[in-house]
């Protein structure tokens, strides 16, 4: 701060506006299901590229103690949430739980960070990706997204076929249908400064806006539609990509992996699902759990929570089910589960 301004305000102020500008990952966590493992997972994968910043887990109120105390114990900045639902709607969503994605919209409120990178808890991080945060202000960045997965077929660029990922293939029929959909990003991952402005300003236009099948990721479209910067696909590979468009992957470049196709899910893997008995997907999973099961990516622990270390430590290895039974499940609003 400029010495001569120094004189001019007390030194509590001073204090302040020389505080360090304060960053850090955020993601997302609902219901008592499994995505604390996606959680976990993340945490060790930023720890083990050395990411200079801390993890942030917005959880909502249904989100159990035991899980929580996992997630505080590799290091993670646990805060609650309260949730957020769209209007009253019939909307046919992609995915039933994604009505919980709106919730996401809160991490705007968390104004003690100047900027934050928001990851989705399916999501691994294999390489640093810290220079995200020192990208000009005034943008959203953010990765495009693939039209060509059923998922879509609601939408008629999915019906003549168009995708952003390769525009010159199929040409968006301009003449008949008007201009080509603007760029739209995956909501899985992306770059944000929070605000209680903005904050007001999205829920407020939640409050007035039809859902659609997306979810919060249509929201998150329209309202940046004007401040959206797309970003290489190296910082959020679609696992679709592979299949749909491996022209536009280099997969060793990539660094950051999102494991959002159906049946994908590292921790509930199975390989039964289509596409999932492709080698590069095998490798992917596998590189998620050699993290995951990376005991020196550990969180070397909060001494206070040593109490807990057994408790953890049988948590985290035990089946969920009778850790919980262990540990007296008490009743949670669930959320509507994952698929
Ligand atoms: O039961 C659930 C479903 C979703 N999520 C969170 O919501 C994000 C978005 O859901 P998902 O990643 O499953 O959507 P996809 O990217 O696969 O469409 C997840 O990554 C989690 O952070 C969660 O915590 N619990
Ligand atoms: O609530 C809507 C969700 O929409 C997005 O997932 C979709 C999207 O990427 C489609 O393009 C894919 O076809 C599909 O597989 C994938 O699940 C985000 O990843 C997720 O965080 C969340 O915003
Ligand atoms: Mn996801």
């Amino acid at each position: 701060m400029a010495p001569e301004l120094a004189g001019k305000m007390t030194a509590k102020a001073a204090v302040a506006a020389a505080k360090p500008a304060t960053k850090a990952y955020v993601t997302f966590l609902a219901g008592a299901g499994d995505y604390w493992m996606g959680v976990v997972g993340l945490a060790k994968g930023l720890r083990k590229v050395g990411s200079a910043y801390p993890l942030v887990v917005a959880v909502l109120p249904d989100v159990p103690e035991l899980h929580r105390k996992i997630l505080v114990s590799q290091g993670c900045i646990v805060r609650e949430i309260a949730p957020v639902y769209p209007p009253e709607n019939h909307t046919q969503f992609a995915m039933a739980y994604y009505v919980i994605n709106y919730s996401k919209l809160r991490i705007w409120e968390f104004v003690e960070y100047e900027r934050m990178v928001y990851l989705d808890a399916d999501i691994q991080v294999f390489d640093n990706i810290d220079e995200l945060f020192d990208l000009p202000k005034g943008h959203f960045y953010a990765v495009m997204d693939c039209f060509c997965e059923k998922t879509w077929s609601h939408t008629p660029q999915y019906q003549i076929g168009y995708c952003q990922q390769c525009p010159d293939k199929v040409t968006w029929p301009a003449a008949e249908m008007g201009p080509p959909p603007a760029l739209y990003f995956n909501a899985g991952m992306f770059v944000h400064e929070p605000s209680m402005a903005t904050a007001k300003a999205l829920l407020d236009t939640l409050r007035v806006t039809p859902t659609t099948p997306f979810a919060e990721q249509d929201f998150l479209n329209m309202f940046f539609r004007e401040q959206y910067k797309p970003i290489p696909l190296v910082y959020n590979l679609v696992l679709a990509m592979l299949w749909r468009h491996p022209e536009n992957v280099q997969l060793e470049k990539v660094k950051v992996v999102h494991y959002c196709a159906a049946g994908s899910k590292p921790w509930r893997f199975t390989g039964k699902e289509e596409n999932m008995d492709r080698e590069d997907i095998k490798i992917l999973a596998r590189n998620w759990w050699d993290i995951y099961n990376d005991e020196s990516l550990d969180f070397k622990g909060l001494p206070a929570l040593a109490a807990d270390a057994d408790e953890l430590e049988a948590a985290a290895k035990k089946p969920l089910r009778a850790a919980l039974a262990e540990a007296g499940t008490v009743k949670y609003v669930t959320a509507p589960s994952a698929a």
